[in-house]
C-alpha cells in the first residue's frame, strides 16, 4: 500500500511537477528550507491528516507569490485510485472523482507521521503522547476520530459555561459516556503499543513501560464511575479555574525505562530512539489490527543519532513492508537499499537508487 505519484500545484514552495515515489524507503535529502517537510506535509494532507501540526492555517498553504488562495494535490496510490485534495479555507477531498471525508481517506491509505517535534514525546508535553495514541486509534477504530471530536466540542462548550460562571452539570452528563468510552479505547491503545514495543527491543535498550494516566482522574478502575467521582471531587476547583480539568483532554501516557521516568533515565539519543520505536510500535499495531501497513512519514530522522543509532534505526525501518518517506538535512552516507531524492528549491532535482 503506498503512493506511486504525487503532483503539487500552488503548494508552498514546491514546484508544480509530478513526483514519482517507490515502494520501501524514499529518503529526502537537502539543505534547510529546501522543501522536504513541505513534501511530507503534502503527503500527509492527501492521506486525510491535514497539515503536519505546525500550527498553520489552511490559508497559509498556497504559494505566497501566486495570488491564488487555493492549493491542489493529486496523488495516485498503488490500487490505481486517484486522490485529489483542494486546500482552500477547508479541505475538499475526492477519490476517483467521488467526494469522500478525511476519515474515509485515512481508511483507504493509512499513514502515520512522525515529526521532529514528536521527538519530544518522551520529555515534552502530554499533547504529543496523546497525539500518538489518537493517531493509532483513528486508524483501527472506525468511529474514534468522530467521537473524539464530539468530545472536544463538548469540552469547549463546558469551558464556556465555566467561564460565564454557569453550572455545567448538563454538559457533564452528555460528556460522561464519551469520556468513559475514550478512556477505554485509549487504555486498549496504550496496551497495544506496549505489546508491539516489546518486540522492538533493538531500538529501546531499556525496558520501556507505558500506562495511561486518566486526566484529573484515576480514583477507581471503572471509567464511568471514575469520571463521575472525579468531577464531584474537582467541581469547585473547575469552577475556580474556569476550565474543565477532568477528562480525556487532560490524559497523559506515563513512560518509564527500567522502572524510572524515561525523560530522566534515558540519554537524548536513546530518547529519540525510544520515540521512534513508539511510532513504529503504533504502525505494527495498525498492521496487526487491520492487516494494512501504514505509510510512514519521518521528518529529520537522523538528527542526534550516532552512527550505531542510525544503523539500528534503518535496519528496523527496512525490515518492514511499509512505504516510508524520511527526510534528513544531513549528508547521508549509509549504504542502505532505498531511493534517495535530492530536494533543492522546492523540487526533486535527482532520484537515485542507493545500492
Ligand atoms: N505558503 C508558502 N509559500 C511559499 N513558500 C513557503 C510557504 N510556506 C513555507 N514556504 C517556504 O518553505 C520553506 C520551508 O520548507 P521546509 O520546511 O519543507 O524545509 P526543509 O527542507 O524541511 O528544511 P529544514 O531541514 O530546515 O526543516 C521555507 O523556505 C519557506 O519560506
Amino acid at each position: 500500500m503506498g503512493f506511486v505519484r504525487v503532483r503539487f500545484n500552488n503548494f508552498k514552495n514546491i514546484e508544480p511537477r509530478e513526483m514519482r515515489w517507490f515502494p520501501g524507503l524514499n529518503l529526502l535529502t537537502g539543505g534547510n528550507g529546501a522543501g522536504k517537510t513541505n513534501i511530507l506535509e503534502g503527503i500527509s494532507i492527501i492521506s486525510g491528516w491535514g497539515t503536519l501540526g505546525r500550527g498553520e492555517k489552511n490559508s497559509s498553504i498556497p504559494t505566497w507569490e501566486s495570488g491564488s488562495s487555493e492549493a491542489q494535490l493529486t496523488g495516485e496510490i498503488d490500487s490505481e485510485e486517484i486522490i485529489k485534495v483542494k486546500v482552500a479555507k477547508r479541505f475538499f477531498i475526492k477519490v476517483d472523482d467521488k467526494t469522500v471525508t478525511a476519515s474515509d481517506l485515512r481508511w483507504k491509505i493509512p499513514l502515520l507521521s512522525f515529526l521532529s517535534d514528536d521527538m519530544s514525546i518522551i520529555e515534552g508535553s502530554s499533547a504529543s503522547r496523546r497525539r500518538l495514541v489518537d493517531m493509532l486509534l483513528a486508524l483501527i477504530v472506525p468511529s474514534y476520530a468522530f467521537r473524539l471530536s464530539e468530545y472536544r466540542r463538548g469540552v469547549r462548550q463546558k469551558a464556556l459555561f465555566l467561564k460565564k460562571g454557569l453550572p455545567s452539570m448538563v454538559v457533564d452528563r452528555a460528556l460522561l459516556p464519551l469520556a468513559a468510552w475514550l478512556w477505554r479505547m485509549r487504555e486498549e491503545g496504550v496496551g497495544l503499543l506496549s505489546q508491539e514495543l516489546e518486540k522492538l527491543s533493538e531500538l529501546t535498550p531499556a525496558r520501556i513501560e507505558l500506562s495511561l494516566k486518566r486526566g484529573g482522574a484515576g480514583l477507581c478502575a471503572d471509567c464511568e464511575e471514575d469520571y463521575s467521582r472525579s468531577l464531584f471531587c474537582y467541581r469547585e476547583r473547575e469552577a475556580a479555574l474556569k476550565f474543565p480539568i477532568v477528562g480525556p483532554h487532560r490524559d497523559d501516557v506515563a513512560i518509564t525505562a527500567d522502572g524510572r521516568q524515561a525523560s530522566s533515565a534515558l540519554s537524548r539519543g536513546l530518547r529519540r530512539r525510544t520515540a521512534i520505536a513508539l511510532m513504529l510500535a503504533a504502525s505494527d499495531g495498525v498492521k496487526r489490527k487491520t492487516g494494512k501497513s501504514p505509510v510512514l512519514l519521518l521528518d529529520e530522522v537522523t538528527a542526534e543519532l550516532d552512527g550505531e543509532g542510525r544503523k539500528i534505526l534503518f535496519d528496523s525501518l527496512l525490515s518492514r513492508d511499509s512505504q516510508l518517506f524520511a527526510a534528513t538535512a544531513e549528508p547521508f552516507r549509509l549504504e542502505i537499499p532505498c531511493v534517495v531524492h535530492k530536494v533543492e528549491g522546492g523540487r526533486i532535482v535527482e532520484s537515485r537508487q542507493n545500492k
